[in-house]
């Protein structure tokens, strides 16, 4: 586990924000308690075939009745910030319109206790769970979803804003679309190479709908949540350079391109054909909003190769050397490190937050005993790979990227969208039978990380 450069070295800029992230529809459970409406998420996993063994988030970790005691775990870790995500259709249950005060005293309780045991609360307006009733409406192929997710984040904002400072619209527009519109892996399952693009560029109006409510009303700060993938060449023909830039244009300059310069990268018309349409400037101009900062969400690179797929005409190309991860993501930190200064060399200094980074590795259903009677799960995989990945992220530091904060993903083994609960990426376990919490090894080591600002790496 020691790392070759010098442990002094490792420490992180002072009031560096250290904490985990978790998503509503994840890990909350009672998805209809108390006046809230159907997500497109809820329809989903309910429909026969579309997740792993039919797994639904019913019940997931249970946390929306076990949150007090998830804080308080939280507290015990030492975490300083928790990113979490509202479910939408418990605040509106039709998506607009009437509030559910339930709803909403159930994230406000949350809050005050986050902020009764010192942890700084960044909420995410939107991680994939749109409520059934605006998806019935046309979701987010539907224009008006930008006046829609404006609503809604004005609600939020008067109900929260000054307990929460740290606001994210979006949660990965790239996998909404891209999930949820042409693969159709995720909800609300579409395949569709002409929806796709309108999807992802309504999201962007949306995001920047939301951005201009928080201007009128808000009084700190908002964000995007991007993944960001890093793609190398295979090898150095022309081919693999083309398919380099396809791929990066589609998911990484897709987002940031219009949310931070107004444009859209030329390759997007190159892959889509006759399925890009022509935006108008308004448009550009409704999304381009000043953002305080951007999250990256990071896990993985990918090789990429000229090769026949749809849409994009690339491939992936697995690594004989490389290590990869449960979910079959390569294990290759130094991706951090050169996505942190892509963004800063494409987009300037603007400040940004690592708002998921981490790893699935078999972790056993039940965690057992160990000499002392004290439940253990022993994840040292899990522990090199956060470690590596901290390391990367403080050389970003040094290269001169303004990087405020790192939140792993996840707090807790939890509901793994269409695969379930068969990928565990907690840092602490989570026995779904009795609901047990038990830190795993590497919540304990990360404990030390945060303690000493990053000196224990
Ligand atoms: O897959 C692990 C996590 C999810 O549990 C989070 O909800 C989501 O924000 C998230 N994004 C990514 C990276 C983007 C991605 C997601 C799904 C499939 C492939 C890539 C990984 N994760």
């Amino acid at each position: 586990m020691t790392d070759s450069r010098n442990a002094a070295d490792r420490t992180f800029p002072n009031g560096f924000l250290w904490g985990a992230a978790t998503a509503a529809h994840q890990i909350e459970g009672s998805p209809m308690a108390d006046g809230a409406g159907p997500s497109i998420w809820t329809r989903f996993a309910h429909t026969p075939g579309m997740t792993l063994n039919g797994d639904t988030g019913d019940v997931a970790c249970d946390h929306y009745r076990r949150w007090k005691e998830d804080v308080k775990l939280m507290k015990e870790l030492g975490l300083q910030a928790y990113r979490f995500s509202v479910s939408w259709s418990r605040i509106l249950p039709e998506g607009t319109g009437r509030v559910n005060q339930a709803g909403l005293d159930f994230y406000s309780r949350l809050v005050d206790e986050l902020l009764a045991n010192g942890i700084e609360p960044l909420l995410t307006l939107y991680h994939w769970d749109m409520p059934a009733a605006l998806d019935d409406r046309g979701g987010w192929l539907n224009r008006d979803c930008a006046d829609w997710f404006a609503e809604y984040g004005q609600v939020m904002y008067r109900a929260l804003d000054g307990r929460v400072k740290k606001w994210v619209t979006l949660n990965e527009p790239w996998v909404i679309t891209d999930g949820g519109y042409l693969h159709g892996a995720l909800a609300p399952g579409h395949r569709s190479r002409f929806e796709a693009p309108i999807a992802s560029h309504n999201l962007m109006r949306a995001h920047g709908a939301a951005v201009q409510a928080y201007r009128a009303e808000g009084k700190h700060e908002i964000g995007l949540v991007v993944n960001i993938e890093p793609k190398y060449a295979a090898t150095d023909s022309a081919e693999d350079a083309a398919a380099v830039k396809r791929a990066h244009a589609y998911m990484n300059e897709q987002y940031l391109d219009p949310a931070l310069l107004g444009t859209y990268p030329p390759e997007l018309r190159e892959i889509f054909g006759e399925a890009w349409p022509e935006w108008p400037q308004a448009d550009f101009d409704l999304i381009k909003q000043k953002l305080d900062f951007i999250g990256v969400n990071y896990y993985t690179r990918s090789v990429t190769k000229d090769a026949v797929s749809y849409p994009l005409n690339t491939g992936v190309v697995r690594q004989p050397s490389g290590t990869y991860t449960e979910t079959g993501w390569e294990v290759f930190p130094q991706g951090l490190t050169d996505t942190l200064t892509w963004v800063k060399d494409r987009y300037g200094d603007i400040p940004m937050y690592i708002t998921e980074n981490g790893a699935a590795f078999f972790d056993p259903p039940v965690a057992e005993p160990d000499s002392t009677g004290q439940r253990r799960v022993r994840d040292p995989l899990r522990m090199d790979y956060l470690q590596k990945h901290i390391g990367a992220i403080h050389d970003a530091i040094q290269a001169g990227c303004d990087i405020r904060g790192y939140m792993v993903w996840s707090l807790l083994d939890n509901l793994e969208w269409s695969l379930g609960y068969s990928k565990r990426f907690g840092v602490v376990h989570v026995n779904y039978a009795t609901q047990d919490r038990t830190p795993k090894d590497s919540a304990r080591w990360y404990s030390k990380v945060i303690a000493s600002n990053g000196k224990f790496l």
